[in-house]
């Protein structure tokens, strides 16, 4: 297990996209995966893996969070430790749209820093801008990352100099999620290379509308028609439609039930908004291949703690 001086970092899931907002919208989910770091003199890393991804994952230094926060220690000007103890607790599934990538990537970071200052580095050397920086840099886009770190609902976009910003707004207490889990995967990086290059101002047009009616109704007007008009999305669910057809198929019928369902993230789970008229449509459109979990918004996004205060 983990050193006594170690530091232990609380992530949570996300889901990007919801519908319209490619690459800029995010929103928060209460489903955390836990990871408990140290350093120490005896070369080399060390990975402990509970839950998802227990059997598959490096337990070596190709593990995403040890090469995340060899990444920050460099980025930081720090010298690399020799060794790095991780104990994981994995909760959120991978490759399913749920953002578990995002969440060890910002995991790692937050670790790395942390312990960085025990080491004499402080804070300053890597602020909260450069770890979404940092973050998104490596994750290859900023909406996941966003409302990992910051919670809730989050606008994320990059300025013309390159320059990553994000804006958390709190959604409205009736936005209840309910996510649809299916046991097939999809890698995010397998789903972005069906995108096309280009694609008709029309489409472009319709999405900028939707986005913008989509912060109304996720924050002030969480009503059932308004959120199935503002989740309608032209610029990506269809192109990756052929890679998961199944969760195509069950978007489009929960669509035709008025529940506002999406893609979550690059799929293949899917996101439905549900409200009270359409909450029970869910378990009538679904099969039971799918997990379905309500889940909560988080509001408070990665938590660094202690390990005694686990
Ligand atoms: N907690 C984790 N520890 C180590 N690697 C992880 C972790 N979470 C995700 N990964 C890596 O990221 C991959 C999934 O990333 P990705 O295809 O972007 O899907 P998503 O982020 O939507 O779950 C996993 O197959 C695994 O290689
Ligand atoms: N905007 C990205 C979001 C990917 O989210 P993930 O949770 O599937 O990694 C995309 O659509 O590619």
């Amino acid at each position: 297990m983990a050193h006594s001086s170690g530091v232990v970092v609380r992530v949570p899931a996300t889901s990007a996209n919801l519908g319209p907002g490619f690459d800029s919208l995010g929103l928060a989910l209460d489903l955390h995966d836990e990871v408990e770091a140290a350093l120490t003199d005896t070369p080399g890393a060390r990975v402990e893996v509970e839950g998802e991804g227990a059997d598959e994952l490096d337990r070596g230094e190709d593990h995403l969070i040890v090469k995340v926060m060899r990444a920050t220690f460099d980025r930081m000007g720090v010298p690399q430790p020799a060794g790095i103890r991780l104990h994981c607790v994995n909760r959120i599934p991978h490759a399913r749209g749920l953002g578990s990538s995002s969440a060890a990537i910002c995991a790692g970071i937050l670790a790395a820093r942390e312990l960085a200052a025990g080491r004499g580095a402080g804070r300053e050397r890597l602020p909260d801008a450069e770890v979404f920086a940092l973050a998104t840099e490596i994750e290859g886009h900023p909406d996941n990352a966003a409302p990992c770190l910051s919670g809730g609902l989050t606008i994320a976009w990059t300025d013309r100099d390159g320059t990553v910003r994000r804006v958390r707004l709190d959604p409205h207490p009736d936005v209840r999620p309910v996510v649809l889990i299916p046991a097939f995967r999809l890698a995010t990086a397998e789903a972005r290379r069906l995108l096309p290059a280009s694609v008709p101002h029309a489409d472009a047009a319709a999405n900028a509308g939707r986005t913008a009616l989509l912060i109304a109704a996720l924050t002030q007007r969480p009503e059932a028609d308004l959120l199935l008009a503002a989740t309608e999305d032209r610029l990506h669910q269809d192109y990756r439609a052929p890679a998961m057809p199944r969760t195509a198929e069950l978007v489009r019928r929960l669509r035709a039930a008025g529940v506002a369902a999406v893609v979550s993230g690059a799929g293949p789970t899917v996101l439905a908004f549900t409200t009270p008229e359409t909450k029970d449509s869910i378990a009538s459109e679904v099969g039971n291949d799918w997990h379905i979990q309500s889940v909560n918004v988080d509001q408070t996004g990665a938590d660094v703690l202690s390990p005694e205060t686990r």
